[in-house]
């Protein structure tokens, strides 16, 4: 699923933060992240709920104000320059409205008025993203009676109205189903290739999987950066997938011990992380007691899961590499 790198030049920064932070009273709500994004890739944000990445996102716009740190976009200064950057990004919000009273066509027509296009102009560009999005059939009807996955290609189509050079998508495809976000992301893959860099959020981790590369927040932090394939390799943890009876119980006994970093059951299996301070995990877990009524062992290749799991939560490294406790 992992596509392959995609930089179109990978030594151009579109994105370039040092210590950005945003403290909301006594609350930090991102901190000191520092980000380097190359253009022509889709660069993913992974973390739960109030990890901090829409604050990240309204800062990379202009939208907000940081409390400290630099920032950088298409050479342009945040939030200095937010009038300019305005007219060269297109930015799908997590909420984003479409009007419901207004029809498909309606609503891009009302979009690029707000973008300044001239009218000869926007109503080609119209003509072209409903056929792109596949929505001319539906350009008479109400966008309030649309699908899920109708509005959502709606809400891209209104977002790159004005050719993008940079394209931010706040958890795009949480309220779609899996083929239309399968489609979403390939119309995201053809955007990219047509040379527009994408900053996208997600907690959906087969979604950062399709990205070239990606961040892990958590409390604000970036806990890991690096493609999907690096952030495997360089994991701190060797997996393992145990089956046999009572696993509830061997769960409960497996995640006591230090060298366990997460024991999480998927059907019939455990799914073990075992540091990698431990050579040879298959051989140290059929020396443990706890493992004499398990069936089967076997060392597995990790996933995306497993590499977020490794780098969040209590005693996980930050990104320098000191271990942190969660408050
Ligand atoms: N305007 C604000 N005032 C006070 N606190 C805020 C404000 N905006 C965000 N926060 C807090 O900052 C933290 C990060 O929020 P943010 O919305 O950036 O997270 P997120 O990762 O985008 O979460 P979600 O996936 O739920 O959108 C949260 O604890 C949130 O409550």
């Amino acid at each position: 699923m992992t596509r392959a790198p995609g930089p179109t030049d990978a030594a151009e920064t579109v994105i370039r933060t040092r210590g950005l932070t945003k403290t909301f009273g006594p609350k930090t709500a991102v901190d000191r992240l520092d980000l380097d994004i190359a253009r022509g890739t889709i660069h993913g944000f992974l973390g739960p709920n109030g990890c901090g990445k829409t604050t990240a996102i309204r800062m990379l716009t202009g939208l907000l104000t940081p409390s400290a740190g630099e920032v950088e976009v298409l050479g342009l200064t945040m939030p200095r320059d937010a009038e300019a950057l305005k007219y060269r990004i297109g930015y799908m919000t997590q909420s984003f409205s479409l009007y419901g009273d207004m029809t498909v066509r309606e609503n891009l027509d009302f979009m690029s008025r707000v973008f300044g296009l001239k009218r000869k102009a926007a109503l080609a560009r119209i003509d072209e993203l409903l056929e792109t999005y596949h929505l001319t059939d539906l350009a008479d009807q109400m966008s309030g009676k649309m699908s899920g996955g109708q509005r959502q290609r709606l809400g891209l189509a209104c977002a790159v109205l004005n050719k993008p050079d940079l394209l931010f998508l706040d958890e795009p495809t949480s309220a779609v189903d899996p083929e239309s976000r399968r489609d979403f992301w390939e119309q995201l893959f053809d955007l990219c290739e047509a040379g527009t860099t994408i900053l996208v959020t997600t907690h959906f981790m087969d979604e950062a999987e399709r990205c070239h590369s990606i961040s892990i927040l958590e409390l604000g932090k970036k806990r890991a950066e690096g493609s999907p394939a690096e952030l495997m390799e360089r994991m701190g943890t060797n997996v393992l997938e145990v089956s046999g009876p009572d696993l509830r119980t061997l769960r409960k006994t497996l995640t006591a011990l230090p060298e366990v970093r997460s024991a999480a059951q998927l059907g019939t299996r455990l799914r073990v992380l075992v540091t990698k301070q431990i050579a040879d995990p298959e051989a140290w877990f059929r020396a443990l007691p706890e493992s004499q009524s398990v069936q089967q062992v076997a060392r597995v290749r990790p996933n995306l899961e497993d590499v977020f799991v490794t780098n969040t939560g209590v005693s996980a490294p930050d990104a320098t590499g000191t271990p942190e406790a969660r408050p």
